[in-house]
């Protein structure tokens, strides 16, 4: 044996050891509390067992991911702290106070350890380990800031559609974010690929332990951008222990309601304009009546009149009451009926029913959606709650007719946070967070991120994003942008991650090429990875792009990997068809799925996820998706861990500043074209994307509308299929 294999197989007993008393402690854990005094006590017994044993790592977890020697001890680093049966430790947590020794040792500050031991597992086998033995290292000149082999190790390792846990090789820039003081709005910046998220994560997990005493799980709240990304990262955090914290994407910040409406361009901004804030609260206050001159009430039988003047005195100062409507509502309802007792009236809460009508009348009881329906449905009253503040243009693009039933209105994203400020307006606020993430945050909205801020209790915030990769309605040139609408309580500190972990070198160099364009002020990430290839671009014919996505995409799937194709919204249709073709089923990232193998995403949905293999399609075409396109192209290009394909009919690599945003036009006169069925395209397909768009027809415009947008709808594709498609094939 040799001498690192005698090593191993010393090491191997250490961890053998600490695993039996991992499982002797979960078998305890597992009796029945018995011996518990009574029920009540019993149960908080059960209750702290239970969530202790779901937080511990599974039992095939390796116990130990590294290990610190210092001159005269030697401490094991794992998942959790792991004690035999005299109480000895035998693993320290990675959480714990003496971790930061071990994240945090560098060539020039070793922190007194003499050595750094970072193990490759398998389940709780020992493979291999890499040391840094400071000793030797000192001569070295390089700081180990950067990427050290075990790390290298472990970014090859291929993707599963689910993000994993990072804390065997935490580098030191990396924990210095993690264990960052909480009382701050942090903003944690850096390319594609930093570890952003991973960080921030991570940063959850040491704050729980760390602070318990002031955060516990249900205390944080994680907000990522879209379903996909939250499924994305849904396991990384219970895989550290910490089962119990809430993660949402942000269309979920608001009362449920049914989604589905896309709202144009304009009104998209618009909806997310601080301004709206002023305009629904004037709108709501407006919904307060005033009295008659006299107001007569009949309480059995008997006649009861209240003056115009005194209940007007009362509406006043429940008006200017602090609180929310619906707590200045139970204001005035108690006035009321303390003015009808002292003139005779009943004392009984079930007599005064006059009292509730005249409430109602005077101060109608809300819901969100009711009182928003009801707003946007009416031109006059938002014009009196607009004032100067609005044109009579923006008044327009909020007007819609409401549905005729309530339960029957069909509510876009961008109304989402308009609810959300509504039910602040009439039931408030309950800020009960005390540290919110918000991933990918620099594409917010104002209006989204003070939704947000009506949830924390401090202003205690970690925001993670990129501004290079800020695109849509609220692209982002500069953090205070974005923080100008949180809470102030907090001091603002922006840190930027350097290094790149997940994009290959030959990737980046191609992707930054866009960073002139895209983000003239952001440095580029420095790459710590060689892919195995360089990216292939394939310049085809239109018709030839969606069977050449499909046969590469195979290819990749007969290698194994887990596979994105991101392509813009106008060719998705193509691409679908093409797929379902070639019998190669997908996931759908815009229902929030994320499949193990395929994956067909939009440049939007594409944010924050990554894949073993890449097929970007038409890089022109996604650029012309955004006013600021060549970003949405830099993020598209960068969500690769290995292999990058791009495919194309126009240019791969589009340098050129875009002039405008390039909207499509509405032909006048439809050109008719003949229907030749493609006969390889199954009907159950059509009858998918059929039932999708009459879903969206249903809930963008009115019923007397749904056949005019048909029509223009068809008019759009006829002038499509005239450019892109070869004649003779279409199957409308
Ligand atoms: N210290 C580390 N050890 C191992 N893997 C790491 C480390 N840091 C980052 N990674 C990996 O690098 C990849 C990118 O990380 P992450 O998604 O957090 O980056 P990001 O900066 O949020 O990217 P984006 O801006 O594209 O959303 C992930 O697979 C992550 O697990």
């Amino acid at each position: 044996m040799d001498s690192k294999a005698a090593e191993i197989a010393a090491e191997q007993q250490h961890f053998d050891l600490a695993h039996k008393h991992r499982e002797r402690a979960r078998a305890e854990l597992g009796e029945s509390p018995d011996a518990a005094a009574n029920a009540g006590a019993g149960r908080s017994l059960f209750g702290f067992r239970r969530n202790r044993r779901d937080s511990m790592a599974a039992a095939d977890h390796a116990v130990a991911l590294g290990r610190a020697d210092l001159d005269d001890e030697r401490l094991y680093i794992g998942h959790e702290p792991i004690f035999d049966d005299q109480r000895q430790l035998l693993v320290i947590s990675w959480k714990s106070e003496f971790a930061k020794r071990y994240y945090e040792a560098s060539v020039e500050d070793p922190h007194g350890l003499t050595r750094k031991r970072t193990f490759t597992t398998e389940a709780n086998r020992i493979l291999d380990f890499q040391d840094l033995i400071f000793e030797q290292l000192a001569a070295d000149v390089e700081a180990l800031e950067g990427p050290d082999a075990a790390l290298l190790g472990e970014l090859d390792r291929a993707r599963t559609g689910e993000m994993h846990d990072i804390v065997a090789t935490i580098q030191a820039a990396q924990y210095r974010l993690i264990r960052f003081p909480l009382e701050h709005v942090l903003v944690i910046e850096g390319g594609p690929g930093t570890g952003k998220t991973a960080v921030a994560l991570h940063r959850v997990s040491w704050l729980l332990y760390n602070e318990q005493d002031r955060l516990r799980p249900r205390d944080v709240l994680v907000v990522g951008p879209h379903p996909a990304f939250t499924r994305y990262i849904r396991r990384v955090l219970p895989s550290l222990g910490d089962t119990d914290v809430e993660q949402i994407d942000i269309d979920q910040l608001g009362p449920p309601v049914q989604r589905g409406r896309q709202e144009d361009p304009a009104t998209h901004r618009l909806k997310g304009e601080s301004r709206m804030a002023g305009f629904l609260a004037r709108a709501l206050e407006a919904r307060i009546g005033a009295p008659e001159a006299a107001e007569r009430m009949l309480f059995d039988g008997r006649f009861l009149t209240l003056t115009g003047a005194e209940v007007a005195a009362e509406v006043t100062a429940a008006r200017r009451a602090p609180g929310a409507y619906a707590h200045r509502r139970q204001r005035l309802r108690a006035r009321l009926a303390e003015l009808v007792r002292d003139r005779g009236g009943p004392l009984e809460a079930e007599r005064l029913a006059p009292v509730e009508n005249l409430l109602e009348r005077l101060w109608p009881l809300q819901s969100p959606a009711a009182f928003l329906r009801g707003l946007f449905g009416s031109r006059s009253r938002m014009v009196a709650a607009a004032g100067s503040a609005f044109s009579e243009q923006e008044i327009s693009l909020l007007y819609r007719r409401g549905a005729d039933r309530l339960s029957a209105q069909i509510w876009s994203a961008d109304d989402v946070p308009l609810l959300d400020e509504v039910d602040e307006l009439i039931n408030g606020a309950t800020g009960r967070y005390r540290h919110i993430v918000v991933d990918e945050a620099q594409d917010l909205s104002p209006m989204q991120l003070r939704s947000l801020g009506r949830r924390s209790a401090n202003g205690s915030f970690t925001l993670v994003g990129d501004l290079a990769q800020s695109t849509g309605a609220w692209a982002r040139d500069s953090w205070d942008e974005v923080t100008e609408h949180l809470p102030p309580q907090q001091q603002r500190a922006i840190a930027n991650l350097k290094y790149g972990y997940r994009v290959p070198r030959q990737v980046y160099e191609l992707a930054a090429m866009l960073l002139p364009t895209a983000a003239p002020g952001v440095e580029p990430t420095k790459v710590v990875r060689e892919g195995p290839a360089d990216p292939g671009t394939h310049v085809v014919e239109p018709g030839e792009r969606a069977g050449r996505v499909a046969q590469i995409a195979r290819d990749h799937l007969e290698a194994q990997r887990f596979v994105g194709i991101i392509c813009p919204a106008v060719l998705r249709p193509e691409l679908e068809f093409a797929l379902h073709a070639n019998d190669l089923p997908w996931g759908r990232a815009d229902q929030g799925e994320l499949d193990r193998t395929l994956n067909l995403v939009s440049p939007q949905e594409a944010k924050g996820l990554e894949f073993d293999a890449v097929i970007v399609v038409e890089p022109e075409e996604i650029v012309a998706e955004d006013v600021r396109g060549h970003r949405l192209l830099f993020v598209a290009l960068t969500r690769t861990i290995r292999y990058l394909d791009i495919v194309a009919s126009g240019d791969t690599l589009p340098l050129e500043p875009a002039t405008s945003l390039a909207a499509p036009s509405i032909p006048r006169q439809r050109r008719v074209i003949e229907p030749d069925p493609d006969p390889t395209i199954e009907l159950s397909l059509l009858d998918r994307v059929a039932e999708d768009l009459a879903a969206m027809v249903a809930g963008g415009a009115p019923q007397p509308l749904w056949d005019e947008v048909l029509h223009r709808a068809a008019a759009l594709l006829d002038e499509r299929a005239g450019r892109d498609r070869p004649k003779g094939r279409h199957s409308r």
